[in-house]
C-alpha cells in the first residue's frame, strides 16, 4: 500500500486505529480450543468484528512463532484473511547483516504479502536498507519504544542529543516518508512533540494505549500531522475486551470507542 492510499483510508474511515493481533493461545476463549486452528478462528472473528473501524492490523509474530509450523500457518491464514486495502504490519522486529535482512524482507513482503515489517535499527545501514527496496512496502523502524527499558540505551544522552533522536534522524536519511515509518510508544507522550518536529512528515506507529496506559488524547494532540501521520495500535485492550462467546462483540465495542475518539481528533485537523 502506498502513502496516499493509507492517507485516503484514514480519511474515509475517520480512523487511525491499528488492531494488534497478539493472539495468545492461553488467553483465547476456551470454546475455540477444539477447532482445528483456534488462533485463526479467534483472529477471523476479531477481523470480522473490527474491519470497518480500523485501518491496519498488526500481527506480532512472536505469538505465532512460538507454536512452530502450526503458528506460521495461523499467521498465513490470518494475513490472507485481512481484507485487501487494510494496511498490514508484521511486528517481527527484524534487522541483521545485509544479505540476511534481504531474506527477512522477502519473507514478510513476498512470501506472506505484508505491507510492512518492524525493524530494529541498531545494526545500522546495511541492516535497514534491504527493507526499503520493495515497491509500496514499508520498514517501520523502532524509534522510541513504549517499554521501561527504552531508558537503558535509547534515551542515553550523547554529545549530539538523545541517542534515539540521532538514530531516528540518521535512519530517516536512508529512506523517505513514503517507505519508512517509526515506532514511538504512547507511553512517551512527553517526547512525541519533539519527535514530530524532527520528523514532520513520517508516519509513526504508536503502541502503548490500553494495557500499557498511554493516552490516545495526548499522543493525538502532539503527534497528528496534516496527513494524520499516526497509526495507533491497541492489542490486548481490544482483542481481550471480553473472553466468552461474546468476545468479538466486546472487541468491536472497544475498537468503536477508539475510532470515535480518533474521529474527533481528525475533525480538528
Ligand atoms: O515500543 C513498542 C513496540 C512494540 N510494541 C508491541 O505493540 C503491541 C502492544 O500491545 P498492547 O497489548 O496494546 O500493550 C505488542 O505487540 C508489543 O509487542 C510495544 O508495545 N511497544
Amino acid at each position: 500500500m502506498n502513502r496516499q492510499e493509507l492517507v485516503n483510508l484514514i480519511r474515509e474511515r475517520k480512523s487511525y486505529l491499528c488492531v494488534g493481533l497478539d493472539t495468545d493461545i492461553q488467553k483465547i476463549p476456551k470454546h475455540l480450543l477444539s477447532l482445528p486452528d483456534p488462533i485463526f478462528a479467534f483472529n477471523k472473528a476479531i477481523i470480522d468484528a473490527t474491519k470497518d473501524l480500523c485501518v491496519s492490523y498488526k500481527i506480532n509474530t512472536a505469538f505465532y512463532e512460538c507454536q512452530g509450523i502450526r503458528g506460521w500457518e495461523s499467521l498465513q491464514r490470518t494475513v490472507e484473511y485481512i481484507p485487501k486495502g487494510i494496511f498490514t504490519i508484521a511486528d517481527a522486529k527484524r534487522g541483521d547483516i545485509g544479505n540476511t535482512s534481504t531474506y527477512y524482507a522477502k519473507t514478510f513482503f513476498d512470501t506472506y504479502g505484508f505491507d510492512s515489517v518492524t525493524v530494529a535499527p541498531y545494526m545500522g545501514r546495511d541492516s535497514v536498507t534491504p527493507f526499503l527496496g520493495f515497491s509500496e512496502k514499508w520498514a517501520i523502524v523502532l524509534g522510541l519504544t513504549s517499554n521501561e527499558g527504552s531508558q537503558d540505551f535509547q534515551q542515553l544522552q550523547t554529545s549530539e542529543g538523545l541517542l534515539y533522536e540521532q538514530v531516528m534522524k540518521t535512519t530517516a536519511s536512508w529512506g523517505s516518508p513514503d517507505n519508512m515509518m517509526f515506532v514511538v510508544g504512547a507511553t512517551q507522550a512527553d517526547s512525541i512533540a519533539a519527535i514530530r518536529r524532527i520528523l514532520p512528515d513520517h508516519f509513526f506507529l504508536v503502541p502503548g494505549v490500553g494495557a500499557q496506559g498511554g493516552s490516545l488524547k495526548e499522543i493525538s494532540e502532539k503527534g497528528l500531522n496534516k496527513d494524520a501521520g499516526l497509526l495507533v495500535n491497541a492489542s490486548r485492550a481490544i482483542i481481550y475486551a471480553g473472553n466468552d462467546e461474546r468476545f468479538a462483540e466486546d472487541a468491536r465495542e472497544a475498537a468503536k470507542a477508539y475510532q470515535a475518539e480518533m474521529a474527533e481528533y481528525l475533525s480538528a485537523l
